[in-house]
């Protein structure tokens, strides 16, 4: 599939967005006419760039509000038109991008806009241009594809066709079956973009909140389906309008976008089934997605190795011993392993740093991964020591890839390799909680779903005394594997890729809370405090009896319910930008105690301004 993007996606000035385009891998781009305007490159020379860095240049866009008007404008239109088409020549670009009147059309009738765009076809036709009409959502009086479908079709002329915009077609909740029945050859151009749902008015929406295919709630698998079956073989670009692109690295933002499309070609490659690679648009699909079975371990990077060493004695984890040549331990308690390194930790006092997740070949996990330009970590090993196979994350967490097993290879590599005989009820890890930087948000969710093969549930909002905190939760279908996305408040954002003023956390699962808090108490450690107020709320919500609320309180411990069990929770102090949790799910609850997160964003706040004071 020839992939394309439009420059208005990211940020820098247009030879930069043309560097970055070509190093993600893009065939070609879509230029902007805005970008051009502004830059100091002649059009000769943007195609000399072009054609050094290998890009094609796809479409020129976008010519406005064209069709649907009076005589004096429609002459002064079509003289507008055909100094875009002179542009376009020394450019070299042969389509450009018609948007359907959201301005100056003041005659509704499809005639009328039928022999206008007719004669801007046959002005585009004497400079080898061809023109791609595009229903926008907003259009006055054209804004849904099959309208504009129908006067491509009445004006009948072959310099005329069609853009499909999936943002157009999806916002309006419109049916995008038919486009599998429009002949190929009449769509001139397709452009690409998702969204999340969002409720307001479709301008700002399209204008601010686009994101790559895969980061929004647009099924653009289905909608990719319709059009591989149309027999398209034409270029699908990316158009993203979107703020905090445009502000972000221009290069980090030109790979995710080039994820998006290789992530998506596989997921309609898997929705069309046996010969979905054989249509003409020559979609690729990746290496086998694996469903993963379980963490393989998480890992604290700290300079401060005793204290949270502490907590994990405290939580009842053996100690496992040190590598036998890097600085790092493992200490575990059931299928629970945690990895604590001081290599790099200069300046950290705590933080999660990693994980590692099980899936049957990691090989081919790390082959589908890297095909979704997942940076490598290099790590090195050295004989008789298993082979890592790991990326880093867009929010600097460093990801590999184990293989399943209930005992891990790589564990005979600390201490004396023996198998601890485990005495505490920590069963494994449940769910790892990750600080996000706000521009790295959207990235971070396409990443996580597409390398490690999670789904990403609907976002919710926490609300915190450092601000509104953005969750979203990705997942394994059973819950094996859970990752916990949170946007930090602005100003805990830190410096470079991490948040490391927002905690993130390791949430560890028990069969046996309350005997677990009370071993943790016995040992000396502290709970985060949770206030009185909680308890009453607590009380009036659910039916619990006198005694099961006073056990509750007494150990600092959270609870939630819902249909299908209950789930009952603490959390430790914090160390550094980290701290633990211990959850225990009862029966079949699946959520994460949502109710009770303001509450601990609250309680570490108090706490940490205490302890600060
Ligand atoms: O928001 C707009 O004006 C606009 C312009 C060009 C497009 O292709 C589009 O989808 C939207
Ligand atoms: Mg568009």
């Amino acid at each position: 599939m020839r992939t394309s993007i439009a420059t208005v996606c990211i940020s820098g000035t247009l030879e930069q967005k043309m560097l970055a385009c070509a190093k993600a891998g893009f065939d070609g781009i879509e230029i902007f006419e805005q970008d051009l305007t502004v830059s100091p490159m002649s059009p000769e020379e943007v195609l000399a760039l072009a054609n050094r860095l290998g890009l094609s240049l796809d479409l020129f866009q976008p010519f406005r509000d064209f069709e649907g008007v009076d005589e004096n404008t429609f002459v002064a239109n079509l003289a507008r038109a055909e100094a875009k088409f002179q542009l376009m020549n020394r450019l070299g670009i042969s389509t450009m991008l018609l948007c359907s009147n959201v301005g100056t059309a003041t005659i509704n009738d499809d005639e009328l806009f039928v022999t206008q765009i007719r004669a801007l076809g046959e002005l585009a036709a004497g400079y080898g241009v061809k023109i791609a009409y595009e229903a926008l959502a907003w259009g006055t009086f054209v804004n849904t594809y099959g309208h504009s479908w129908r006067i491509v079709q009445k004006v009948n002329h072959p310099n005329v066709g069609l853009c499909l915009d999936s943002f157009h077609i999806l916002s309006r909740g419109d049916d995008p079956a038919g486009i599998a029945a429009i002949p190929a050859e009449k769509i001139f151009f397709v452009q690409l973009a998702d969204a999340p749902v969002l409720s307001m008015d479709i301008l700002s929406w399209s204008r601010h909140y686009r994101v790559f295919p895969g980061e929004g709630a647009f099924e653009l698998d289905a909608f990719m389906g319709h059009l591989v079956r149309s027999g398209y073989d034409g270029i699908v670009s990316l158009e993203i309008f979107n703020d905090v692109f445009r502000q972000s690295n221009v290069e980090r933002t030109a790979v995710d976008g080039m994820r998006s499309l290789i992530w998506l070609q596989d997921k309609t490659a898997t929705l069309l089934g046996a010969g979905a690679t054989t249509y003409p648009l020559g979609i690729s699909a990746l290496p086998g997605a694996q469903e993963a079975s379980g963490f393989d371990y998480a890992e604290i990077r700290t300079e401060d190795p005793e204290a949270v060493a502490g907590m994990l004695a405290q939580l009842g984890f053996s100690f496992r011993g040190q590598h036998r040549r890097k600085p790092v331990t493992l200490w575990s308690a059931g299928n629970a392993r945690i990895i604590i390194n001081t290599q790099r930790s200069r300046g950290i006092t705590a933080e999660v740093s990693g994980f590692g997740i099980q899936v049957p070949d990691a090989t081919l996990g790390t082959m589908r991964a890297t095909a979704l330009k997942a940076p490598v970590v290099p790590r090195h090993h050295t004989v008789g020591e298993q082979p890592l196979h790991g990326f880093t994350a867009p929010d600097a967490t460093e990801v590999f890839f184990g293989t399943t097993a209930t005992e891990p290879a790589w564990t005979a590599e600390f201490g004396d390799g023996s198998a601890l005989s485990d005495t505490g009820s920590i069963t494994g890890i449940d769910h790892i909680n990750l600080a996000q930087p706000w521009q790295a948000f959207d990235e971070s969710v396409l990443f996580y779903t597409s390398t490690l093969n999670l789904a990403a549930r609907p976002g919710t909002e926490v609300p915190s005394p450092m601000g509104l905190v953005r969750s979203q939760v990705l997942r394994t279908t059973d819950g094996a594997v859970r990752l916990a996305l949170n946007i930090v408040p602005h100003g805990l954002e830190g410096t470079g890729d991490r948040a490391p003023s927002y905690p993130e956390h390791i949430a560890v699962h028990t069969d046996d809370i309350i005997s677990l808090a009370r071993q943790a108490v016995a040992a000396g450690m502290e709970f985060l405090p949770v206030p009185n107020n909680y308890y009453e709320d607590l009380a009036a919500r659910f039916a619990l009896s006198g005694e099961t609320l006073v056990q509750l309180q007494e150990l600092n411990l959270l609870y939630d319910r819902d249909e299908h069990g209950e789930f009952l929770h603490f959390y430790t102090e914090t160390v550094g930008s980290m701290f633990l949790e211990v959850v225990q799910r009862r029966g079949g609850y699946d959520g994460y105690g949502a109710p009770n997160a303001p509450v601990r964003l609250a309680a570490q706040f108090e706490r940490n301004r205490l302890t600060t004071y």
